[in-house]
């Protein structure tokens, strides 16, 4: 029998993206809601609790309410937003995390898919702690330059507004979250193994889609000895056989046309690409992804492969 799918919030930028992943697919069943009752706490609990699986492509305390409204214990929740990414009980929508996190996600009903900018830290952060290369206390800074449409639908309004309503401070690229508190750093630290938050700066550009997290290490604050060889190794040898994580070759000139790099390199993708550039004092460890893609949806309708255990036979 088909799984059958609900999507919460399916007008919404994350919800959309799901719904083109999965119209095609023979082994799920789509239940819609009416556009009129799609705030309807009523009609929304009763496809909730009719589902295999939901999807909560909704803010944060929109999330919250749909997770109350659930009383069948054979939903198995994805939530898209950030209510649930260090709650206790969730396990974290990220396969590749560690070598027990595809078990974990079969295993339980309730998934938090992971932030955009968070997805691409932990991907080039988790393995270089592991491996004991960066030490677990050490004082990490990271930056991001992200597409508008992670701001989903009010902010892509903004960058898609008519020439008359436009406003032309958005040609430029725009530093935000400089309270130093982004929302993101809460799930960087407590997966990536670090114990403390980066200091995280992002930076949304006047394109579409398309992130990368950019990671400078001091090869002197590292373990005492750290080549950019060994965290090149590390990476590639934690990713060997993962089919959405390639390992670029290091300092990788191909990937830098005329010396630039291309963070829209990976749209329309569900592929996380990682880049090892350095010099003899100083490496800058790099994450691409579509934000859309292994930065929200995909990665989401991942999780549900994993869960489902067809993501070797059904994939993006
Ligand atoms: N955009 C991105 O790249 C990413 C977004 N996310 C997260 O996914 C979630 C959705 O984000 P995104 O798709 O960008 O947001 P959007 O603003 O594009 O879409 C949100 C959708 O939720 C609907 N909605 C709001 N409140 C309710 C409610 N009470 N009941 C039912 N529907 C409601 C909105 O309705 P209406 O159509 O009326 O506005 C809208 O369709 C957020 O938590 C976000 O943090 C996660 C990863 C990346
Ligand atoms: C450009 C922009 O504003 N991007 C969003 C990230 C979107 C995302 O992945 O985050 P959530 O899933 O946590 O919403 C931000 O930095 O807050």
């Amino acid at each position: 029998m088909a799984t059958r799918v609900f999507v919460d919030g399916h007008e919404g930028t994350t919800g959309l993206r799901i719904h083109e992943y999965l119209i095609g697919r023979s082994d799920i069943d789509l239940l819609v809601i009416d556009s009129a009752k799609r705030k309807d706490a009523q009609e929304r609990a009763r496809l909730l609790n009719a589902a295999d699986v939901v999807f909560l492509c909704l803010p944060d305390a929109a999330a919250k309410e749909a997770v109350a409204l659930i009383e069948n214990p054979a939903t198995c929740v994805i939530d898209a937003s950030t209510a649930h990414r260090t709650a206790p009980g969730w396990v974290f929508g990220l396969p590749e995390l560690a070598a027990d996190q595809r078990a974990k996600l079969r295993a339980t009903k309730r998934i938090a898919n992971p932030g955009c900018h968070a997805s691409a830290f932990i991907l080039a952060m988790r393995p270089l702690v592991d491996a004991g290369l960066v030490p677990m206390d050490a004082a990490i800074t990271a930056n991001s330059i992200t597409g508008y449409s992670g701001g989903g639908k009010s902010m892509i309004a903004q960058y898609e507004a008519k020439e008359e309503d436009f406003d032309t401070k958005l040609l430029s690229p725009r530093p935000y979250a400089l309270g130093l508190t982004h929302k993101h750093q809460p799930e960087m630290a407590a997966h990536s193994g670090l114990k403390h938050q980066p200091l995280f700066q992002p930076i949304v550009g006047p394109f579409y889609k398309g992130l990368t997290v950019s990671l400078p290490l001091h090869l002197s604050a590292l373990k005492p000895g750290t080549t950019p060889e060994q965290i090149h190794a590390v990476l590639a040898a934690r990713y060997s056989g993962e089919r959405f994580i390639r390992v670029l070759p290091l300092r990788d000139a191909e990937s830098l046309a005329g010396g630039f790099f291309d963070v829209q390199g990976c749209n329309d993708t569900n592929r996380v690409d990682l880049f090892v550039f350095a010099s003899e004092q100083h490496a800058m460890v790099m994450a691409r992804l579509d934000n859309l893609g292994k930065g929200a949806s995909g990665a989401a309708v991942q999780s549900m492969n994993v869960h489902l255990g067809c993501d070797e036979a059904l994939g993006l």
